[in-house]
């Protein structure tokens, strides 16, 4: 059994940090946070943000890093993504050749356009860094229901090692070796799923939010095979599967801080009201820039953008998406007659 260091005591963090003790490892949990880390030292619950669910006794809670993450067997990171390379970059000093880090946080950087992996490797080039990513909402992992993921590393032996540590009979890991695909999957999805948010916000129903999802994973594959993701990875778990999830749940922040939008609320105050990370409001401009600079098509993925960024009523920019010049499915096609 390993030391795991868990770098973010958030709901992700703390479910996942829960589902590694119940597989038999040492964790010990950093969070930057000092009351949140009293708090779970004494309740062993998160009362915050998984309330109601027991975190096992000899879970540790500490705001020392260097003692979170030295001498650990795998490192997994679980911060909110715009602190994912500040993070990472305090953890240098205690970081050894080869570490293996997973990375379970969704978002791309705004200003650089990358990935929190490749964001991870370039303040920690020493790390082997891999990806946990898939339909997986904290609240159910942390109650045992039955869930399915995919880790991302580059090589097969660590992708083993991570899939061997997580899985247990509720937790099913697959691996791969598209850390892109998966990474892109992962974060484009946040912002289609505001749009879903928004669409029920609205009142609109089913018909819609089917639209959203299939159109979504249209846009996200585009962009997502045009900088070198797999076309299988967008089908897969990390790509319309963690879509179909973020736009249907009822605990995903995406979807509600997109709801109370849909109901008129600003997005700064449905922010505050999710009182979680909201990772689409971050990912929406990066998602811009990218189609812009691999110019690929993503109507959606824009009117969101100028919904959250530009007061643009969500009315109109479902009128725009409606009534926006005709085309086929799937771009040119063949015709048998
Ligand atoms: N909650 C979920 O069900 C899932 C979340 N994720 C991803 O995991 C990441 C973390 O999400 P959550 O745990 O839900 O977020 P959260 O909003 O619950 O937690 C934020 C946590 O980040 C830490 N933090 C706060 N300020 C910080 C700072 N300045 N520097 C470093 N750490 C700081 C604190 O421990 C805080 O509790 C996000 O990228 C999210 O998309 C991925 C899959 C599932
Ligand atoms: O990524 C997630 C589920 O797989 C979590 O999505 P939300 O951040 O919208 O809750």
């Amino acid at each position: 059994m390993a030391n795991v260091g868990m770098v973010g005591a958030g709901s992700w963090g703390t479910a996942l940090a829960i589902l590694l003790s119940n597989n038999g490892h040492d964790v010990e949990v950093w969070s930057i946070d000092e009351k949140e880390v009293a708090d779970l030292n004494r309740d062993h619950e998160h009362k915050a943000k998984l309330p109601g669910v027991k975190i096992p006794e000899d879970i540790t809670f500490t705001t020392d890093l260097e003692h979170a993450v030295t001498g650990k067997e795998f490192i997994v990171m679980a911060v909110p993504s715009v602190f994912t390379r500040g993070t990472a970059a305090k953890m240098k000093p205690y970081i050894k050749e080869g570490q293996i880090i997973v990375n379970v946080a969704k978002g791309i950087e705004d200003d650089t356009l990358m990935t929190l992996s490749e964001q991870i490797e370039e303040e920690l080039p020493m790390a082997d860094v891999a990806v946990l990513s898939g339909p997986s909402h904290a609240e159910e992992v942390s109650r045992g229901l039955p869930t399915t993921i995919v880790v991302g590393a580059k090589s097969k032996e660590t992708a083993e090692l991570l899939q061997k540590a997580f899985i247990n009979k509720v937790f099913r890991v697959y691996i791969s070796s598209d850390i892109e695909g998966i990474e892109l999957g992962g974060s484009l999805k946040n912002v289609i799923a505001l749009a879903a948010g928004i669409a029920d916000g609205m009142g609109y129903g089913d018909n819609t939010k089917a639209a959203l999802i299939t159109r979504g994973i249209t846009e996200i594959s585009r962009l997502g095979i045009a900088m070198g993701g797999k076309a299988e990875t967008f089908s897969g778990l990390t790509g319309i599967g963690d879509l179909i999830v973020t736009c249907a749940s009822v605990h995903s922040r995406n979807r509600k801080a997109g709801f109370l939008m849909g109901q008129g609320k600003t997005m700064e105050e449905a922010m505050a009201e999710v009182n979680m990370v909201v990772e689409g409001v971050y990912s929406t401009k990066a998602a811009v820039k990218l189609g812009k600079k691999y110019n690929v098509s993503l109507p959606i993925i824009e009117e969101v953008n100028k919904v959250l960024f530009d007061g643009k009523n969500p009315q109109d920019a479902v009128n725009e998406l409606m009534l926006r010049s005709s085309s086929s499915e799937h771009g040119s096609m063949e015709w048998s007659k």
